[in-house]
């Protein structure tokens, strides 16, 4: 799956040295022999790409794909009829671009902790500026340009107002600070280093570490953009996936179903939801059944128990490690996922999270020290059974419920204000980044409303 972002000094991983910096470009293209390339540049160097790839690599790497645009940007389409099983691309190892492609001097000077993305970043930026002077030069002019890109860190400020209710609007601050971050740290590395290629921006380095998150995979061969398979589009529904052959040392997809010549080919980049796709990829899809919402559930100011409650929490709810994106999780905020049975059957809400209501619903000192004795005579777990009394247990329930009724009306409002006619004047905001908040907000929608179906279904299932 393309690596998902996580901020440029979190992944530490071993790199070994290959210096490969600087090259020339080998194979001269030879545009005019080609049949039916239309006359502008960037399409002759779309039309010529792969055949520049598999002479670089000295082997055939696909026999039935050919790139062209699509409203997905650049994208692989069948050239012939495939075939489910069907082995539709070959990239060989020795074309990835890894951190090996980092030259020495530049390997020297940056510390150990610099992550991958940052690394890789690093090495596009370099080509960049070497333009056609890069042996890479064919792959980084066929890369999307900033502009082109949607990832919530290029959103303005009224853009990323449309999605504040959701947790993509922390992140994505979190992500731009990390990035600004780790930038000001590299800043030394690029004023000693890269004098004679000109200044890189920060905002250079922002492109080029969304490049990289939206489009590298983690594989054995370590953090890679593989040209060519990163051209393949994403269909959450896809069993296709990018797969490494480590005896061939080589990428490779197997196609998961029949195509026609024409068709689209896609693959999944992984069980994305809508929050990941439009942070790190830059792009939702409009019924994602990877949704999810990550929710906040506080005690009150006011409530006389809150020292006690706030201990027991810190006790018995905090998560052993930081969740994966290396925010510290807190002990009250939550993922859900829809509830697919509203009958009580399935999943139901997370099993914490009820356990936290349970808690806060507590009104004496009493209660609470029930439930600790109560988790000591069990599995050691807070308030994982059903209060002793129906009434207690409903009234947790409801309070649960009201959270998640105040979440969906406010997003409700929002989905409206987007959806109405002078919203423009509200949030000025390009139409396919409205879309995206469109969607996220109404898979969150419809997490929310599944849960508080759930709940209501729990509590009049006790009356
Ligand atoms: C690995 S690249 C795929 C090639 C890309 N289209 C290009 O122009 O280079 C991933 C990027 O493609 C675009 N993309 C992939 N799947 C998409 C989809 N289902 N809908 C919209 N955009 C998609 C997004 O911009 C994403 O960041």
């Amino acid at each position: 799956m393309p690596f998902r972002f996580r901020g440029c000094f979190a992944i530490p991983r071993g790199w070994s040295l290959q210096h490969q910096f600087p090259h020339s470009s080998s194979i001269p293209l030879n545009f005019s022999s080609l049949p039916h390339a239309s006359s502008s540049p960037h399409s002759l160097l779309l039309h010529n790409f792969l055949p520049w790839l598999e002479n670089k690599a000295s082997s055939t790497i696909s026999s039935s794909l050919s790139i062209a645009n699509s409203s997905y940007g650049k994208s692989l389409f069948a050239s012939k009829t495939i075939q489910t099983g069907d082995c539709i691309l070959q990239v060989p190892y020795t074309v990835h671009i890894t951190a090996d492609n980092l030259p020495p001097e530049i390997r020297y000077l940056i510390g150990e902790d610099v992550g991958n993305i940052a690394k890789l970043a690093i090495v596009l930026l370099i080509h960049k500026k070497l333009g056609q002077g890069s042996e890479w030069y064919p792959y980084i002019s066929c890369l999307p340009l900033q502009d082109e890109m949607h990832n919530t860190i290029f959103w303005n400020e009224s853009e990323l107002e449309m999605i504040r209710q959701s947790s993509v609007y922390q992140e994505t601050i979190y992500q731009k600070f990390q990035i600004e971050k780790d930038f000001l740290a590299l800043r030394p590395v690029f004023e000693s280093f890269c004098q004679s290629l000109g200044d890189f921006t920060c905002k250079d380095f922002m492109h080029a570490c969304t490049l990289v998150g939206s489009r590298a995979w983690g594989s054995t061969n370590g953090l890679s953009l593989i040209p060519f398979a990163d051209f393949l589009n994403h269909d959450g529904i896809s069993e296709a996936i990018v797969m490494s052959d480590d005896d061939n040392q080589c990428s490779e997809v197997i196609a998961d179903r029949d195509y026609v010549p024409g068709e689209q080919v896609l693959i999944r980049y992984g069980k994305f939801s809508n929050a990941t796709l439009m942070l790190d990829f830059g792009f939702t899809i409009p019924y994602n059944i990877y949704d999810q919402v990550q929710i906040q559930f506080d005690i009150p100011k006011h409530d006389p128990l809150r020292d006690m409650k706030l201990e027991l929490l810190q006790r018995y709810f905090a998560p052993p490690t930081k969740d994966v994106k290396g925010l510290k999780c807190s002990v009250n905020s939550f993922t859900i996922k829809e509830v697919k049975s509203a009958r009580g059957k399935g999943k139901g809400v997370p099993q914490s999270l009820r356990a936290l209501a349970r808690v806060l619903s507590c009104t004496t000192s009493q209660e609470l020290y029930h439930l600790v004795v109560e988790a000591a005579q069990t599995d050691g777990r807070l308030a994982r059974c059903p209060l002793q009394h129906t009434d207690n247990e409903i009234q947790a329930h409801k309070m649960l419920s009201s959270l998640f009724i105040q979440l969906i009306e406010e997003r409700n409002a929002t989905i409206m204000s987007l959806d109405s006619c002078d919203s423009s004047s509200l949030y000025e905001s390009l139409p396919v980044r409205r879309q995206m908040a469109r969607d996220l907000l109404h898979g969150e929608l419809r997490i929310l409303k599944s849960a508080s179906t759930w709940l209501e279904n729990y509590c009049f299932s006790l009356t």
